[in-house]
């Protein structure tokens, strides 16, 4: 069963178009990740489907039920936002049991739904604080806290890591799939970090501009990104993206690097004599040898090592940067000529005109059957 769906959404402000005939489905217990820029249109989404706001236009199931003229508190929504929204004048408790009083639970119902979902969260400790005695971390908690404690079978969550410290994020990023799995809710969980949403989602929808540009797994959105800015968007660091014109050559189709032809395995005469962006993740790159087949000469101009990765950047012979990432720990060259080798199966072709992906006319088996 879906458990939400989302058919023909529009939603202006004044002359404002926000959301752009959006539609969606997200299947039951799924958790889906809302991820593009701010002003996309995220935050007015996750106010449609909690009933806060009105659409102009397009229908709002939930459960199969058109939910689209209901009121808020009647749709069985959770809801958390990125400034938390508690109340100030409350306890820790009182702001998590808020979520359940207007539902006529009993005390005793209620104190055992707080005190359970507290130290899930642990915060068990702080339940008698106000917001104001509380760290960032502990506010976001409780937000998250309020907006879990009645189960709700549909969780909506605005970005609710943006304001704690990047150590609370992390550890959260790590904690939230299993809380969040352990409740069996349909979460739709907005985010402008891309390593959040591919650590949280079951699918990432891309948000542009009150449109839906590309939904997927976090592997799909990865490895081919329907579009150059969700290509720039995700990954850091982030993808090397090198204007070529594909020329045609005895194998096939291919792209010219520092005068070494690269191969486009797959793809034919459509592309040939085409401006289009060649776009090549870090980690698609390694060093190689000068003699090695297909070498790519480079000058290395500079290293930085990250944690678990160490980046280097080099220029091409047309000075072009190129960067490459190898784990951390692993040697690599010293500052001068150096050579390349790209995994051409991982590069991504497109039209630059566009922005869009394009895609190989050659079935993937032909393809994996050519060398790289
Ligand atoms: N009540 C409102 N009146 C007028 N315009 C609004 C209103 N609410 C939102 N908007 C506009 O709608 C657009 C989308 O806003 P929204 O808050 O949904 O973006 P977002 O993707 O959530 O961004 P962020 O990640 O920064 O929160 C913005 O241009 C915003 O200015």
């Amino acid at each position: 069963m879906t458990t939400l769906q989302l058919k023909n959404i529009v939603k202006r402000y004044k002359s404002q178009t926000v959301l752009d005939d959006l539609s969606l489905d997200v299947a039951d217990g799924e958790r889906l990740v809302l991820f593009g820029p701010s002003g996309a249109g995220k935050t007015v989404l996750l106010r449609l489907v909690a009933g806060v706001i009105d659409p102009d236009e397009g229908r709002v199931l939930i459960g199969g039920e058109d939910m689209t003229e209901v009121d808020a508190e009647h749709r069985g929504v959770g809801m958390a936002f990125q400034n938390f929204a508690l109340f100030p004048h409350m306890s820790a408790f009182d702001n998590i049991a808020s979520a359940l009083t207007a539902r006529r639970f009993s005390k005793e119902a209620i104190a055992a739904g707080v005190e359970k979902v507290a130290k899930l969260l642990k915060i068990d400790h702080v339940l008698t604080h106000h917001p104001k005695a509380l760290s960032n971390g502990q506010k976001q908690r409780t937000a998250l806290a309020r907006a879990l404690v009645g189960s709700p079978p549909l969780l909506l969550l605005d970005d609710p890591l943006r304001n704690v410290d990047a150590k609370l994020r992390f550890e959260m990023r790590l904690e939230l799939p299993r809380l969040l799995a352990a409740q069996g809710a349909t979460v739709i969980y907005v985010t402008q970090d891309y390593k959040e949403a591919m650590a949280l989602g079951d699918r990432i929808a891309v948000m542009f501009e009150g449109q839906l540009r590309q939904i997927g797994t976090p592997a799909d959105i990865y490895d081919t990104p329907a579009e150059l800015e969700i290509a720039r968007l995700f990954g850091d660091p982030t993808i090397n993206l090198l204007d070529v014109v594909p020329q045609r050559g005895p194998d096939g189709a291919f792209a010219e690097l520092s005068g070494v032809r690269l191969r486009l395995p797959g793809f034919g005469p459509e592309i040939v004599g085409k401006a289009c962006v060649l776009g090549i993740r870090p980690e698609s790159i390694v060093f190689s040898e000068a003699s090695a087949t297909g070498a790519i000469p480079v000058r290395v101009e500079a290293e930085t090592p990250l944690n678990e990765k160490t980046v280097t950047l080099t220029l091409t012979a047309r000075g072009r940067e190129v960067l490459v990432s190898r784990p951390a720990g692993t040697p690599g060259p010293a500052t001068g000529p150096a050579h390349l080798a790209v995994n051409s199966r991982a590069a991504l072709l497109f039209d630059k005109e566009s922005g869009r992906l394009m895609r190989p006319s050659e079935p993937a088996s032909k393809r994996n059957g050519e060398a790289a």
